[in-house]
Order: structure tokens, then C-alpha cells, then sequence
């Protein structure tokens, strides 16, 4: 590994200059830097609207007061879309618990699956809403939030090819036709905690390709891992998102575009800290293993300057190479929730867990 791209920064990149044609490679040219070496970064100036967002921001207390019971009503065990509610402390990352509680929510989408069809089709599906009464307009500020998220995932993601010499179109193999795709999103409250642990959630790597994540309140607490090891803090910039890398678009990159290990420690003071991560999907049927990118020798010598980066204290990922995507997602899934897999994908879950599961889930 190479100190000289080593960060002690998240840099902060200006997305307005992808809209003009004269500062567009300047642009491009930070991009590379970022997803090559940091593998995070802020966007400032994103097309997603401020007013939705703040009308969103003020909805998250108001959904994690609901009565219990109607949050209960709507517990992600429900859904064979694994869709829905979390208590407090049902996931685990490494082992040990991780202290938030979240909603599972997602693009709006019809389930496509039919009998005969392979059981992943139906990870995707419409959500679980709150009781409308009880918060009345949440849902629409989410769905249209969503959809402006998804618009720019799309146009990041053409962002990324062009910044590694493929064209824009160079990664549209990798998802459907709109309305074929769901990408999902988390609204995760993380508590004031008074125990030993200050494990918001545990070093991970996200799956997937993209991750948009809105710092929903202002308290710092997420955190990055450098290529020394280091844990760099990403304090909340207003009017930013944080986007990532997961693990799948490194793969396909060959390890160009870098997933960076991250967590989150519990919040100190006295109130708790909200995010909003949007995870965006690629095709259900996609196998990485069948799309073969070529890449430059100039952008393939800027990740080897860069080196490998060694083992990091997160868990890996290594099913996503073989099968569909939708199938790896499934088995991750089912590993996270696995009251969820046991009631609706049986036999995958005693596949999965063949004695049986009592406990909770491992989220990574
Ligand atoms: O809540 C955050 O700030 C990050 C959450 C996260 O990394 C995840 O859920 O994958
Ligand atoms: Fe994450």
C-alpha cells in the first residue's frame, strides 16, 4: 500500500460540475481519486431536492415515536420482501449487537414473481407503510424522495464509467430497465446508549454498488477505515449525501473502484442520531462473474499505485461472484433476518442454518 494516496479525509466533490461541459473532467478526475483511493465521498450540489429532504428530516422522530404497536404491526417478519420494521438490537455485526433500530423501505415496485419462477424474485416487493393516520404525508415525502435518489444513482453510476475511461453506458449492463429495478432504503435511529458498547453498527463493507446515505441529524459518529487501518471520522456536511462503494462494484471493477470499511458509534450527548441509506441495486438476474470490463492501463496502473489494501477487521463477501444477484442478496438476507427466511424461504434457511437459528440475525 502505497502512503502517498492514503486519506485522513472524506473529500467533498461539487456534482454541479459534471453539468458543465468545461469543468466536467476536472469533475471526472476527482471522481477517480475518490472511488480509486478513499472509496467515499460527499456530494455537494446534487440535484435531489432540499425542500424534500427537510420535510423527510422532520417526518424520522415522528416515525420512531409511533406507538409500539404500530410499528410492530408492521415488523419486517411480514414480509417475504424482508420489508418492514426492526426492534432496537436485533441485528448483530461480528457478533455483538448493533444498538439502532430501523424501517426497511424501498423504491416503489410490483413483485414480479410468478409460480415457477426462482425464488429470488421475490425479494423485491412493494414495502410496509406506517399507518397513513398516524403520520399522515410521510409516505409520499419518502416515495418522492426515492425516486429523486434513484434518478441520481443512475446518473452517478454513468458518472463513474466515464470516469474510468468506459463511456457513459459503460455499467448499464449490470441493471434492467427501470421498471424491473427496486433499490432499497433504511431510516435507522441510533439511541443514546449508557452500556459498554458503542457499537452503532460494526465494521462492514455494503454490498451492492452504490450507497447514498443522507445524515438525517446532526451528530458525528460515522466512520471510515483508510488504507493504513486508521478510523477516519465523516462528520454530516449539510446539504450533502455520503456516497460509497459495495462490494459488487468493486469486484467488477477489479478493484479499481474501492468498498471501504465503515461504522457507526453510538451518539453521545443526549439525542439520538438519524441516517437514511439508500442502497442501490443491480439486476436481479446478474451474474458479476459473466461481465468482463476493460480498463485502460493507465486507470489499471492508478489501483495498483495504490496497492491492495490488507485484511480489515470487517467480514467479507465472497458468494456475490458465482450466482444471480438476486440469489446472493437473498442468502444475505436471510443470514441478517433470519426469523424472516425461516417463516417465508424455509428450505433455504435450513440450508443456511441447518440446526436451526435461535438468536438473532448477523447483519454483515
Ligand atoms: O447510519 C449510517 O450512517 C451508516 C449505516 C450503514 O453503513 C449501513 O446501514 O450500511
Ligand atoms: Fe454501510
Amino acid at each position: 500500500m502505497s502512503q502517498e494516496v492514503d486519506f485522513s479525509a472524506v473529500p467533498v466533490l461539487d456534482y454541479s460540475l459534471s453539468n458543465d461541459a468545461n469543468d466536467k473532467p476536472k469533475f471526472l478526475s476527482q471522481l477517480r481519486h475518490a472511488l480509486i483511493n478513499v472509496g467515499f465521498l460527499y456530494l455537494s450540489n446534487h440535484p435531489v431536492a432540499q425542500a424534500d429532504i427537510d420535510l423527510l428530516v422532520s417526518y424520522i422522530p415522528k416515525l420512531f415515536t409511533l406507538p409500539q404497536e404500530a410499528k410492530d404491526k408492521i415488523r419486517m417478519v411480514n414480509s417475504e420482501h424482508f420489508l418492514g420494521y426492526s426492534r432496537f438490537g436485533a441485528e448483530l455485526t461480528k457478533g455483538a449487537v448493533d444498538q439502532r433500530e430501523q424501517f426497511d423501505f424501498a423504491t416503489r415496485h410490483i413483485c414480479r414473481w410468478k409460480e415457477g419462477d426462482p425464488e429470488h424474485y421475490k425479494l423485491w416487493g412493494p414495502p410496509q407503510w406506517p399507518d397513513e393516520k398516524l403520520i399522515p404525508g410521510f409516505r409520499e415525502v419518502l416515495e418522492r424522495y426515492l425516486d429523486q435518489v434513484q434518478d441520481l444513482s443512475m446518473r452517478f453510476s454513468s458518472l463513474i464509467a466515464e470516469a474510468f475511461g468506459l463511456g457513459p453506458d459503460g455499467l448499464s449492463q449490470f441493471y434492467d430497465t427501470p421498471e424491473l429495478m427496486q433499490h432499497r432504503s433504511k431510516i435507522v435511529k441510533y439511541p443514546v446508549v449508557s452500556g459498554s458498547s458503542d457499537q452503532g453498527v460494526g465494521p462492514h463493507y455494503d454490498a451492492g454498488f452504490l450507497t447514498f446515505l443522507l445524515q438525517a441529524s446532526n451528530h458525528r459518529g460515522l466512520q471510515v477505515q483508510n488504507l493504513s487501518g486508521e478510523w477516519i471520522d465523516a462528520p454530516p456536511i449539510p446539504n450533502t449525501f455520503v456516497v460509497n462503494i459495495g462490494k459488487a462494484l468493486e469486484f467488477v471493477t477489479k478493484g479499481i473502484a474501492r468498498a471501504t470499511s465503515h461504522r457507526v458509534l453510538s451518539p453521545k450527548g443526549e439525542t439520538p442520531r438519524y441516517s437514511v441509506p439508500f442502497f442501490q441495486n443491480i439486476g436481479l438476474d446478474v451474474r458479476l462473474t459473466d461481465h468482463v470490463l476493460n480498463f485502460s492501463p493507465e486507470i489499471l496502473a492508478l489501483r495498483d499505485k495504490r496497492g491492495y489494501v490488507a485484511a480489515t477487521d470487517s467480514v467479507n463477501f465472497s458468494e456475490f461472484d458465482r450466482e444471480p444477484s438476486g440469489k446472493v442478496n437473498l442468502i444475505g438476507r436471510v443470514k441478517s433476518h433470519p426469523d424472516v427466511g425461516e417463516r417465508h424461504y424455509p428450505k433455504l434457511f435450513r440450508q443456511i442454518f441447518p440446526d436451526g437459528f435461535s438468536g438473532k440475525g448477523s447483519a454483515y
